[in-house]
């Protein structure tokens, strides 16, 4: 579904990804792990468009995209829950939510009742504004903004980083629940907690210093341990 061919991405004259070749296929769930820094958000925004290939190639749906636009990907299915989540915070719960469905070119634009049902609190809290919620629940706010325009293709960056264990556990109980429902979403999710990319993830992947440095169906610790301790 997600292929990404030799890529490399660069912050003017410093490379930050190097020689990176990945494959996501429908409904898997892949997980990229690596201590700060290594190039996991760069990686995932070059992903969604958001910065430019230096080269390499990134095919989605067997189409390249390496030159499209952010909107062109997002209209094609692909969406991204940023790392700090980057809500509306004067906007209510609701128009952040809908602000999801503009990514899609789909006729249809309300707000399926399964965002309410995975995330209950963001209809408890509809007409609050975005600013107003807990760290926590703007984490689910931004994963229901990008679930609304029902993707095909998941980007989630450390959704669970300085979230409450409560609210980790709803996060991990959504992401298992798009599996179980076997809807072909596919997910990549960075994360730095072994134990929660363990609970959902069906292949992982270790970048350092930009490179993938272990790729796998499991998940060895003390691979993990060798690469994310400081
Ligand atoms: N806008 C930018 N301009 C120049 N260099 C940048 C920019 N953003 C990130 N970098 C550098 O690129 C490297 C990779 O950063 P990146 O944010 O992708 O890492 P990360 O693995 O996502 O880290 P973290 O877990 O802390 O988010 C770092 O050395 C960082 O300083």
């Amino acid at each position: 579904m997600l292929q990404l061919q030799q890529l490399e991405v660069a912050y003017d004259e410093s490379t930050v990804i190097r020689d990176i070749t990945m494959e996501i296929r429908p409904g898997q769930i892949v997980c990229l792990m690596g201590r700060n820094g290594v190039g996991k958000t760069t990686l995932i925004k070059s992903i969604m468009g958001l910065l430019k290939a230096k080269s390499g190639t990134i095919t989605y749906l067997k189409e390249n995209m390496t030159n499209k636009t952010p909107t062109v990907r997002a209209r094609k299915g692909i969406s991204y829950v940023p790392q700090g989540r980057e809500i509306f915070p004067q906007l209510t719960v609701f128009e952040n939510i809908m602000l999801g469905l503009e990514a899609r070119s789909k006729s249809r634009k309300e707000v399926s009742e399964v965002i309410y049902e995975y995330f209950p609190v963001l209809k408890e809290m509809k007409d609050r504004r975005g600013g107003d919620l807990s760290g926590g629940q703007q984490q689910q706010l931004a994963i229901a903004r990008a679930l609304v325009s029902e993707p095909d293709c998941l980007l989630l960056d450390e959704p669970t980083e300085g979230i409450q264990p409560n609210i980790v556990q709803d996060i991990q109980n959504v992401i298992r629940d798009i599996k179980k429902q076997n809807k072909n979403i596919s997910i990549l999710l960075v994360e730095q907690s072994f134990d929660f990319a363990k609970s959902v993830a069906d292949y992982f992947y270790i970048i350092d210093k930009g490179r993938i440095v272990y790729e796998g169906e499991t998940l060895v610790e003390e691979e993990v341990s060798h690469y994310l301790s400081v």
